[in-house]
């Protein structure tokens, strides 16, 4: 599955347009040198950060499957996630930690990380981010059990608002053993927790 991803010149031309605009507004000059590309930058650099619109999770999955007697916690820790607030459109990032018990089927390691992208690549709140993978992976792998964790920082609350430099917020969710089993669920919080190496 390769990463190139293809801007709509439409799009483009008609953010490009915004753009200038904004610029214009905040008291900017959109014909000096610097920032004669700016509108057309920021117009392909957001529809990158929301090209998660065009892609589909389950798919993403479903073409990794793999029959398998393993039944054990798998876990894929740090997963680097970047998304925007749909409140303020500021950054929001942090990490993600997946798990989930196999139930005959196991996926692809790459493919988790995978839907954390497409998933935060459009506007979100951490909380249904959080939701949107676990929901995912329940309703493609049908394991067992599914966790997610996602440690995140908000840019709306470090550069404005409240400006709360060192906050960050934790979100989880968790189905089937996560949620009933209390020691999986600390079996899966130690080892996210642990650094092995
Ligand atoms: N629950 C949740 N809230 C978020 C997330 N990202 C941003 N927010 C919050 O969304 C809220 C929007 O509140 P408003 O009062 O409408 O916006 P605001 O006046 O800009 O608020 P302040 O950020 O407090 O200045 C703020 O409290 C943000 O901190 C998120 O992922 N989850
Ligand atoms: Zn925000």
């Amino acid at each position: 599955m390769e990463n190139k991803f293809e801007y709509n010149q439409e799009i483009t031309d008609k953010l490009t347009d915004v753009y200038k605009e904004v610029i214009k507004d905040l008291g900017e000059d959109p014909n000096r040198e610097g920032l004669l590309k700016t509108p057309e930058r920021v117009a392909k650099s957001v529809q990158f950060l929301t090209q998660g619109y065009q892609q589909d999770p389950d798919a993403i999955l479903r073409s990794a499957l793999f029959q398998e007697d393993y039944s054990e916690m798998v876990i894929v820790k740090d997963i680097e996630v970047y998304s925007q607030c749909e409140h303020h459109m500021l950054p929001f990032f942090g990490k993600a930690h997946i798990a989930y018990i196999p139930d005959g089927k196991i996926v692809g390691l790459s493919k988790l990380p995978r839907i954390v992208d497409a998933y935060a690549r459009r506007l979100q709140v951490q909380e249904r981010l959080t939701l949107e993978i676990r929901d995912c992976i329940q309703r493609t792998l049908e394991p067992k059990g599914v966790a997610v964790v996602l440690e995140c920082s908000h840019m709306c609350m470090q550069m404005r608002g409240v400006e709360k430099q060192n906050s960050s917020t934790t979100t989880s969710a968790f189905k089937g053993l996560f949620l009933n089993n209390d020691s999986t669920r600390k079996e899966f919080i130690n080892l996210i927790q642990a650094r092995l190496h």
